[in-house]
């Protein structure tokens, strides 16, 4: 079951280098939420101080009830074993095989048995959809497939909170909607409480329950998908549209462009943008808990409208 992360007024910076300066939010347990901003706003810094990595300058950052920012080092342990953590580059060690990457945490973690440690293994290898994968090395297989072993690597102390860095950096847009929906069975599957950091606007439409996005040191918002996809706020409808006209400015130059042909490719009519597009669900033969249900009979379409569409 999902933890719930609570982040108060936080705060960090480096030497003079202000990284954001008051960040609020909650990260409802169980629930997926993903986190948008351009280059070097800070996005991996904020994951790094969620698990403790980085101490903040101010705040509070409150896992399950526990504000880690005031732990010791050992019981920051415990905590951060509540914790998977699916890095940018996927960080697996070149010269082991996926078995004895995705092996690693358990083995550097536990005393479990190997023959336990390969009924793990190979239950988050079928997870990710990379069984008969498992004796290769990161070197002999597609990005898409690296990405997924660093997820099946993380999921593997079965944590309560996943955290997700740019988990389709890199990929093309198939590999992309392949790791939007696996992340959508995982949450089913595990109920953990998602973080992801993403560029892809693509997939932050369709993904998670809320979205936040960081620009110039503040989250300029926070909140359910809906509401942030339909809202009038300048600066997020600048952003989303990736329009230059609005409050946010030129400064970063390079990722302003990046955004906005992002942008430009998938949202070019204004009014298609304020309808949010339906939700990923969980796909076929997985058992969908009470919030995807709920969740899958929100949006289904009314009997009035099937009839009136037949
Ligand atoms: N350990 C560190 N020491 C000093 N500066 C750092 C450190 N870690 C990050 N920074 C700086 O903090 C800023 C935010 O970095 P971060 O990697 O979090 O950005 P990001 O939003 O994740 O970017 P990207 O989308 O490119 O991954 C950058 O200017 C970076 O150089």
């Amino acid at each position: 079951m999902g933890a719930e992360i609570r982040v108060e007024g936080l705060a960090k910076s480096f030497g003079r280098q202000v990284v954001w300066r008051d960040v609020s939010l909650t990260l409802p347990a169980g629930e997926i939420s993903v986190l948008l901003g351009p280059s070097g706003t800070g996005k991996s810094v904020f994951l790094k101080t969620l698990v403790g990595l980085l101490k903040p300058d101010r705040g509070s950052v409150s896992v399950a009830g526990r504000d880690i920012t005031r732990l010791r080092e050992h019981e920051l342990y415990d905590v951060r074993r509540m914790f998977g953590v699916m890095f940018q580059d996927g960080a697996l060690f070149g010269s082991m095989s996926l078995f004895d990457n995705i092996a690693f945490p358990v083995r550097e973690h536990t005393h479990k048995s190997e023959a336990e440690i390969r009924r793990m293994v190979m239950e988050k290898v079928d997870m990710v959809g990379l069984l008969g994968a498992e004796e290769k090395l990161p070197g002999e297989i597609s990005g898409g497939m690296r990405k997924r072993a660093g997820l099946a690597r993380a999921l593997m102390m079965d944590p309560q909170i996943v955290l997700c860095d740019e988990p389709d950096s890199g990929l093309d847009p198939v590999r992309v909607a392949y790791i939007s929906q696996l992340i959508v069975d995982l949450n089913a599957r595990t109920g953990a409480t998602f973080l992801i950091v993403t560029h892809d606007i693509a997939s932050a439409r369709t993904v998670p329950d809320n979205i936040g996005l960081l620009f110039r040191r503040e989250l300029v918002l926070f909140g359910p998908r809906e509401q942030l996809l339909t809202s009038d706020e300048a600066v997020v409808r600048q952003f989303l549209d990736g329009r230059t006209e609005g409050p946010i400015g030129m400064a970063e130059e390079k990722d302003a462009a990046l955004v906005e042909e992002e942008l430009a490719r998938l949202t070019d009519a204004s009014s298609e943008v304020r309808t949010p597009p339906p939700r990923l669900l969980p796909g076929p033969g997985i058992t969908r808990p009470p919030r995807w249900e709920e969740i899958a009979r929100r949006q289904a379409p009314s009997p009035a409208h099937q009839e009136a569409d037949a």
